[in-house]
């Protein structure tokens, strides 16, 4: 295999209809090391819905393995189940992590990945393209032009970030690898717009029910019709306006929503009982029992469970690190409305900002799409923190 980034192994041919294998995948994506813009579409036709995501992190740790080979720092490889790490061991003062998630939400007809152009700018468009594929796209092409990086650099890419906090493959590695994560700084590539994002909103997913009496549907009025209670749910959610909270000067838009709604036994029978399953996404100067607790009140009388919930985190952009960081990109930070890893960074009293291309206003949205241009600055902004005397390779011809 070639050790050029620029002069790669040419991708393997794949029969019709068949899977190609993570060799002629990651022949693929070394191919575009060069260019973030085309690696990201490359990276969106390999499909990673949370849960699938095996295929592509085969072939990302077949890419770690070529860069790792190649002119840059040679790379201690790890994987953990879906989630590959590779570090530079350059004995540095300093170790960034730079980490991404390798899984999608669910695909809305938006795979292969299409370049479009919008509003006359370029985008690449598909299901990933902004969460966070050319997130991961940014990690690789400048883990692949690094050639003697002034700090140490920690590349994580991981799994099941888009469901369950108990699933995430970060928390995973955290349990059993937690030296994987050891770091002075943390940068998450989340879509924010090539910007920072800093912390980010907590959430918390809970299930309201009511409760009825089943009875004929023919003599409704021998029941009592649980799915019509939930109604005052309903009510109360709709007319309800979510706070914004500012945390250490960045606003913190809060949402509170119906994001599922069960209840029914058959077509002839009044419901006993109808769930509505809620989702609160709650400023970090709460904590999630704040955030339950809230909720309780909110929805009282009726009944609340928790089933799922994941800790917010302030901005914690007056920390050196973060400050270092902020000067070297510019801009003026934004709050992270999302949920994201940058929460597991500072709970293990790393300090973390998103940085990525591609608006968060794009994810998991039908036409979700990142504008090629930011992938591009992205990439550009992220070589030139970690190693100032590089400059990113110019893009080629489109
Ligand atoms: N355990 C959480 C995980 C949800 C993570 C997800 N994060 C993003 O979409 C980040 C992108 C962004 O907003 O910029 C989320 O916030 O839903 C859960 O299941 O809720």
């Amino acid at each position: 295999m070639s050790s050029d980034p620029h002069d790669p192994a040419p991708a393997a041919e794949t029969a019709p209809g068949a899977h190609p294998t993570p060799d002629a995948d990651a022949a693929r994506l070394i191919e575009a090391l060069a260019d973030p813009v085309e690696l990201t579409a490359r990276l969106c036709d390999i499909p990673s819905v949370s849960g699938d995501e095996a295929r592509l992190a085969d072939a990302v740790a077949g890419v770690l393995a070529h860069i790792s080979a190649g002119p840059g720092p040679d790379l201690d490889i790890h994987r953990d189940g879906d989630t590959v790490v590779a570090a530079t061991r350059l004995g540095r003062g300093e170790r960034i992590v730079i980490a991404g998630h390798l899984d999608t939400v669910p695909i809305e007809d938006n795979v292969p990945a299409e370049r479009r152009t919008l509003d006359g700018a370029e985008v690449i468009w598909g299901r990933g393209a902004c969460d966070m594929k050319a997130g991961v796209a940014m990690q690789l092409c400048t883990a692949a032009a690094l050639r003697s990086p002034e700090r140490d650099v920690t590349w994580i890419f991981y799994d099941h970030e888009e469901v369950e906090a108990e699933l995430n493959g970060l928390g995973r590695v955290a349990r059993s690898h937690p030296e994987w994560l050891a770091g002075d700084f943390a940068i998450l590539g989340e879509p924010s717009n090539a910007g920072i994002e800093g912390g980010c909103n907590g959430t918390i997913r809970i299930e309201v029910t009511t409760e009825g009496v089943r009875a004929h549907s023919a003599r409704a009025f021998t029941g009592v019709n649980a799915i019509h209670r939930a109604a005052d749910i309903l009510t109360r959610l709709a007319e309800h306006t979510p706070d914004t909270v500012t945390v250490d000067g960045l606003e913190y838009r809060e949402s509170l929503s119906a994001v599922g709604i069960h209840g029914g036994v058959a077509g002839n029978v009044i419901p006993d009982a109808c769930t509505v399953v809620v989702n609160y996404r709650f400023a970090p100067d709460k904590s999630a029992a704040d955030a339950e607790a809230h909720l309780a009140a909110f929805f009282a009388p009726h009944p609340i469970r928790v089933t799922d919930s994941a800790e917010g985190a302030r901005p914690g952009l007056d920390q050196p690190a973060a400050r270092a960081f902020i000067d070297a990109i510019g801009g003026e930070p934004q709050a992270k409305l999302g949920w994201t890893d940058v929460a597991r960074f500072s709970a293990l009293g790393i300090p973390a900002v998103n940085f990525g291309p591609g608006s968060p206003l794009f994810a998991h949205k039908a036409d979700e799409h990142v504008p090629c241009a930011e992938v591009e600055s992205a990439s550009a902004d992220l070589l030139r923190f970690l190693e100032p005397a590089r400059s990113a390779p110019e893009a080629p011809a489109r």
